[in-house]
């Protein structure tokens, strides 16, 4: 189908041709490339702000950018989508969907091969070794391209720290610190010292990194789908056992599954939060208060803590329309084109900075921080930091998890948490029964997935 000329001053045309003296160019229309994202606001804005500038960067493709609900929705949404031969061009995919979307090869085209059958170039030779190690194939090769790239870390109300007598510059470097400042927190008449967003990923999968414990075998998932949870450890259960203990003192609130607890900090509703770098952006929009950011704590008595922590966030999928449907060659090309784009390094830096999600590259952040925008806003090297810490050299428990239905596994966890904060069993049941009913998930998607 042709679009006529929309030239600078041209006269509208309905049929090619001279009108007016002008001579009408004949132009096609833009390709058009969904994208299909999770992020609610204020980040689905400024997402949706990255694609518009895309679209008035070039006239060949138009990206149009849709939230299909938070992470979990938009992956279930984008897999019934491939089944009914409708499945978006690109979609944003929680770090936990990786293991699935690669089992998935039907489904997706891998980040390797959509950029050799376009000719388009991507360098990801100076991404962040955590981050490029997350999305790529065990020879290297990327499967999906890196976009809002988190960690974890601590946020905290400043205000509420001066009213409880505590230092509102030093967050607690470890957890019996925070416990205490909690205890001191609460005696102030703060009513929920501390909460946590997405329990698993900062209870269990951060902590095991930045502890170096594995949270699973085969090198927690990276070198099989043959891998069993090894959450039922002795630190585990001891920081498990602790936060029900806290939670029963008043120390702790649970605030619900996955990204539920965003929220809190900002809404002035706890004191102190461990949540997604990203969730800088929210803060910093509604807090109306003073807030500061920290390392996440640890236990100082574990020989090897703290390391790294690991990433998360999200990652963006090439998607085949469905079993029996293709997508031209120009439909290719313009998501090669968009994702291309995304690692511009002018792009990508405001990214960063806007939300407080990672900066993609090494001279990324170095660029960032030689323009002086970490010295005005203190605090938002910390994830980055914290990322590098222990030299950027990620052992085989601080390089992230790789698991089959991690989605159920993170449920089946958090469901087991929920029954200890009511009670109902102790965090040596909990982990037991996580692992248990985790390893039945694992089994049943290396059964549906082993022959590729
Ligand atoms: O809030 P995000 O985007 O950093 O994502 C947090 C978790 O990694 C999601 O699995």
């Amino acid at each position: 189908m042709l679009r006529r000329t929309l030239a600078k001053g041209a006269v509208a045309l309905t049929t090619a041709g001279v009108i007016g003296g002008r001579q009408a160019v004949a132009q096609q229309d833009p390709v058009e490339i969904q994208f299909w994202h999770g992020l609610t606001q204020p980040l689905g804005g400024m997402l949706e702000q990255v694609v518009a500038d895309f679209n008035a960067s070039q006239q060949r493709y138009r990206v149009n950018a849709t939230y299909r609900g938070g992470y979990g929705e938009t992956m279930v949404a984008a897999i019934a989508a491939f089944r009914a031969n409708n499945a978006p061009h690109i979609v944003q995919m929680f770090e936990v969907g990786t293991a699935t979307m690669m089992a998935a090869s039907r489904a997706t085209k891998p980040l390797w091969e959509l950029l050799q059958q376009t000719g388009v170039n991507i360098n990801f030779d100076d991404v962040l070794a955590g981050i490029r190690g997350y999305y790529s194939l065990p020879d290297g090769r990327m499967a999906s391209m890196p976009f809002n790239s988190s960690t974890s870390v601590s946020f905290y109300n400043k205000d509420m720290f001066r009213k409880a007598g505590l230092d509102a510059e030093k967050f607690p470097t470890t957890w019996p610190a925070v416990a205490e400042a909690a205890r001191k927190l609460k005696a102030a008449g703060i009513a929920n010292p501390m909460t946590t967003s997405w329990p698993t990923w900062l209870m269990v999968e951060q902590f095991s990194a930045i502890h170096d414990i594995p949270l699973a075998t085969k090198g927690n998932g990276f070198s099989g789908l043959d891998t069993e949870l090894t959450i039922n450890n002795p630190l585990m259960v001891r920081h498990m056992q602790n936060l029900i203990d806290w939670h029963k003192e008043g120390l702790f609130r649970y605030g619900g599954r996955d990204s539920a607890a965003d929220g809190m900090l900002s809404a002035g509703e706890c004191a102190m939060t461990f949540a997604s770098s990203g969730t800088r952006a929210r803060i910093k929009k509604e807090a109306r208060f003073e807030w500061g950011t920290a390392m996440l704590p640890y236990y100082d008595d574990v020989p090897k803590a703290p390391l790294n922590s690991i990433i998360g966030g999200a990652s963006l999928w090439s998607m085949n329309k469905g079993a029996s449907t293709g997508r031209s060659d120009a439909e290719w090309k313009g998501i090669a084109e968009f994702l291309a784009w995304l690692a511009k390094p002018d792009v990508a830096a405001k990214w960063h900075t806007d939300t407080g999600y990672l900066p993609l590259t090494r001279s990324g952040y170095e660029r960032v921080k030689a323009s002086g925008f970490y010295k005005e806003n203190v605090g938002a090297d910390i994830p980055i930091e914290q990322m590098l810490r222990g030299g950027g050299t990620l052992t085989e428990n601080s390089r992230g998890v790789r698991l089959g239905g991690f989605a159920e596994i993170r449920n089946i966890i958090q469901e087991e948490m929920e029954k200890a904060f009511q009670g109902q069993q102790d965090a040596k049941t909990l982990l037991e029964n996580a692992t248990r009913r985790g390893n039945v998930v694992l089994r049943n998607f290396e059964r549906a997935n082993r022959n590729g």
